[in-house]
C-alpha cells in the first residue's frame, strides 16, 4: 500500500483530489440513456438491462410470497439466529431516533405546531452485484417500518441461481411488503418514474455501486433520495500502540467492498505505516476477494505519515470517510476533534465489521466526503414534517399590519386583500 509522507497541505490537496468523486462523466451519461429508456419503455427497458448487465433473463420481476417463505423456512439457523440478533440490536438503537412533532400555545389565541408523518411509499436497494447484503436490508428496512412507512418494497439484482436466501430471509425478518428482483440504475429509474410492475415510490433509500449512486443523483427531484451512499470507504487513525495486522484487516475489510472502495491509514508513525502496509500484501494474497480489494488498496488507498495527533485528525476530517476508526490510546478522549465521519468505531475491540452486523447503528452511511454535510440512514430519513398554524380574529388583528407591509413591499397586494378581508380595515 503507498505510504506517503508528505506536508499537511499537500497531503489536503491529494486527498480532496482522491476521495470527492462520486461519479465519472461516461458513467454520468449511460446512466442518463438508462433512465430515459425505462421512462419510456417500461418493463421491456428493464428486461433488456437485466439481460445484458445480470446475465438473468426475466418474465417476472416480482418475488412471489412462496419463494420467500420458503427462503425463511430452510434458512441455516444459525444464520437466522444471527438476524434476529441484527435486528434486536438494529431495533433498540434506532427506537431512540423517533422523534415527535410539537405544539406551541404560548401567545394568545395562537397556535402553532408541527407534526411528523411517516412516508407513505419507500423503495429499498439492496445491492447485489459481487456480494449479497442482507445486513444492508435490515439497516434499511427496520428503520422505515419504524417509522411507520405504509408500504416498504425491496430492488436487488436478480441472479443467475436465484436471489440468495439470507436476503428473502431478512426482508421476512424485517417486514418488506413486496420484492422485485431488478438492479442497477434500471431499478432507480423504475422506482422514481414506475413501470407497468414497479410501483413509483416517494423516496429510494440504500446504497449500491457508481451506476446505482449515479442514477438515484439523476432522478433526485422526481423522487427523494436518502443520500449518495457509493463504495465503502474506511479512515483508520492510528498511533504506535495499535495492532498492524488488526489495521490491515479492517482496511481490507472495506477493501474488499468494491474495486473503488478506499481505505485509507493516517498515522504518526513511519515503523507503523511500513508494517501495515506490508501486512496489507500478506493479506491480500490470502483473501478471497484479492482482485476486487486488491484494486481498491492500489487505486484508491493509501498511507499518510504526519508529525502529530492534531493532524492526523485535521487530514482526516478533509477525508470525511464514512467509517472513522481510531485506534489511538485512550481514543475518547478524541471524540470533540472529530468533525466529519459517517460512523465512528473507537479503540482496538470496534473492529468495522462490528458496525456492519450487529451494533446497532445504521451502515449505511454518507460517502465520497458527504460526511460534511450527511448523516447516517435513520428512522427521520423515513418521515417529513408538515407545520399548522390557528390565529384568533384578535391575534390575527395584532398581526395584520406587519403582513399587509410586508405583502405591499413584495408588490403582492392580493396577499395584503387577502388578511384584509377578515376585517373592515384598510391598514395600509
Ligand atoms: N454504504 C453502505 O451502506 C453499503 C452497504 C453495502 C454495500 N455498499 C457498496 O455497495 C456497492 C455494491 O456494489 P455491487 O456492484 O456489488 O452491487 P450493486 O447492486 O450496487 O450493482 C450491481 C448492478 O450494477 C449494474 N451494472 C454493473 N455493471 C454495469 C455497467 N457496465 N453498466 C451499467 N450497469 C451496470 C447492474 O445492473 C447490476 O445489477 C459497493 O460499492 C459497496 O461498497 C455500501
Ligand atoms: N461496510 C458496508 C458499508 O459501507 C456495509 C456492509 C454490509 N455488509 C458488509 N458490510
Ligand atoms: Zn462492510
Amino acid at each position: 500500500m503507498k505510504i506517503i509522507n508528505e506536508d499537511l497541505a499537500s497531503l489536503k490537496r491529494l486527498v480532496q483530489t482522491k476521495t470527492q468523486q462520486l461519479t465519472d462523466l461516461k458513467v454520468e451519461s449511460a446512466v442518463r440513456d438508462i433512465i430515459a429508456n425505462v421512462i419510456k419503455n417500461g418493463d421491456a427497458a428493464v428486461k433488456d438491462y437485466e439481460a445484458q448487465f445480470d446475465q438473468v433473463k426475466l418474465t417476472d420481476f416480482k418475488l412471489s410470497q412462496a419463494v420467500i417463505d420458503d427462503a425463511y423456512d430452510n434458512l441455516d439457523p444459525k444464520v437466522k439466529d444471527a438476524l434476529l440478533l441484527a435486528k434486536r440490536n438494529i431495533t433498540s438503537f434506532h427506537e431512540k431516533e423517533k422523534a415527535t412533532g410539537f405544539i406551541d400555545a404560548e401567545q394568545p389565541g395562537v397556535l402553532r405546531g408541527q407534526k411528523l408523518l411517516p412516508l407513505n411509499r419507500v423503495g429499498l436497494y439492496v445491492p447485489g452485484g459481487t456480494a449479497a447484503y442482507p445486513s444492508t436490508l435490515l439497516m434499511s428496512a427496520l428503520p422505515a417500518k419504524i417509522a411507520g412507512v405504509n408500504e416498504v418494497i425491496m430492488v436487488t439484482p436478480p441472479q443467475v441461481d436465484g436471489i440468495n436466501p439470507a436476503v428473502l430471509a431478512a426482508a421476512k425478518i424485517a417486514g418488506v411488503d413486496a420484492i422485485y428482483q431488478v438492479g442497477g440504475a434500471q431499478a432507480i429509474a423504475a422506482l422514481a418514474y414506475g413501470t407497468e410492475t414497479i410501483p413509483a415510490v416517494d423516496k429510494i433509500i440504500g446504497p449500491g455501486n457508481i451506476f446505482v449512486a449515479t442514477a438515484k443523483k439523476q432522478v433526485f427531484g422526481q423522487v427523494a433520495i436518502d443520500m449518495v451512499a457509493g463504495p465503502s470507504e474506511i479512515g483508520i487513525l492510528a498511533d504506535d500502540s495499535a495492532d498492524p495486522r488488526q489495521l490491515a484487516a479492517d482496511l481490507l475489510s472495506q477493501a474488499e467492498h468494491d474495486k473503488r472502495a478506499r481505505p485509507i491509514l493516517i498515522t504518526d508513525s513511519a515503523d507503523l505505516a511500513q508494517a501495515v502496509s506490508d501486512n496489507v500484501t500478506s493479506q491480500l494474497n490470502v483473501l478471497p476477494r484479492e482482485d476486487i480489494a486488491t484494486a481498491a488498496v492500489d487505486e484508491k488507498g493509501f498511507i499518510a505519515v504526519v508529525s502529530k495527533v492534531e493532524d492526523m485528525f485535521d487530514l482526516m476530517n478533509t477525508v470525511a470517510p464514512e467509517h472513522l476508526e481510531v485506534q489511538l490510546k485512550n481514543p475518547t478522549q478524541y471524540l470533540n476533534l472529530i468533525k466529519n465521519a459517517g460512523s465512528v468505531f473507537l479503540g482496538r475491540y470496534a473492529s468495522e465489521p462490528l458496525g456492519d452486523y450487529v451494533a446497532g447503528p445504521n451502515h449505511i452511511l454518507p460517502t465520497s466526503g458527504t460526511a460534511r454535510f450527511s448523516s447516517p440512514l435513520g428512522v427521520y430519513d423515513f418521515v417529513k414534517r408538515t407545520s399548522f398554524i390557528q390565529y384568533t380574529k384578535d391575534a390575527l388583528a395584532k398581526e395584520a399590519p406587519a403582513i399587509t407591509t410586508l405583502a405591499r413591499v413584495e408588490g403582492l397586494e392580493g396577499h395584503a386583500r387577502a388578511i384584509e378581508s377578515r376585517f373592515d380595515t384598510y391598514y395600509d
